[in-house]
């Protein structure tokens, strides 16, 4: 979780007036099966600690809670299930967009979901129609470079909210 997430959401909210936007870590994702770094909790915490502040910004254990591989066509029926009512939209940034043909059961995921799409440096955005640009200012942050100044004993002050840069800290993740 880094300000480009955040950046995401609160763009894409603003964009097309949603009531929330859910931040739903996976358990395994389907395409990264040696599992994620940092611990479920441990990620779900950092989560909560981003978002508390903001009642738009809501932190769902769906997919850890679920356990197994998280694909996503899953998760948006069990939503779709819950909550026939509700219009879901799927928010990502370019380079995920690009991946999406290669996840599973992409039509279905395009008929559950509208899709938001906000732009990443260096990631053109495909042509092509069924999904919604949404503008922000472009954010070069990534988790990956966030996990690889960590271990490097670099500063990610700035890139991650305060709360989130000293749990890091103080539960010696990514070391
Ligand atoms: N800086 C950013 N600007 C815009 N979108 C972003 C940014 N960082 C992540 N996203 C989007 O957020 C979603 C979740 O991304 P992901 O967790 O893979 O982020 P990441 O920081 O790129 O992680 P990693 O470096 O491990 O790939 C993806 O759709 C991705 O495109
Ligand atoms: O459903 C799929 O087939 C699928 C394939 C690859 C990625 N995803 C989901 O895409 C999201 C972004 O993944 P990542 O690793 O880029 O953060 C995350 O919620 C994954 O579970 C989903």
């Amino acid at each position: 979780m880094h300000h480009g997430h955040l950046a995401l959401a609160r763009a894409c909210r603003d964009a097309a007036g949603l009531d929330e936007v859910w931040l739903v870590p996976a358990a395994v994702q389907p395409h990264k099966p040696h599992g994620p770094v940092a611990s479920n909790e441990d990620r779900l915490t950092m989560l909560r600690l981003a978002t508390d502040a903001d009642p738009t910004l809501r932190v769902s254990d769906l997919e850890i809670a679920r356990g197994g591989v998280s694909y996503t066509v899953d998760t948006l029926r069990a939503v779709h299930a819950d909550r026939p009512d509700a219009e879901l939209y799927l928010l990502m940034g370019a380079d995920t967009l690009a991946d999406l043909a290669k996840w599973r059961e992409p039509e279905a995921i395009r008929q559950l979901a509208s899709l938001l799409v906000v732009h990443r440096p260096g990631e053109p955005l495909p042509d092509g129609e069924g999904f919604t640009v949404v503008e922000m200012p472009l954010s070069d942050l990534s988790s990956s470079e966030i996990r690889r100044r960590v271990a490097a004993g670099e500063s990610i002050d700035g890139m991650t909210p305060e709360q989130v840069v000293s749990y890091i800290a103080d539960r010696g993740l990514y070391r």
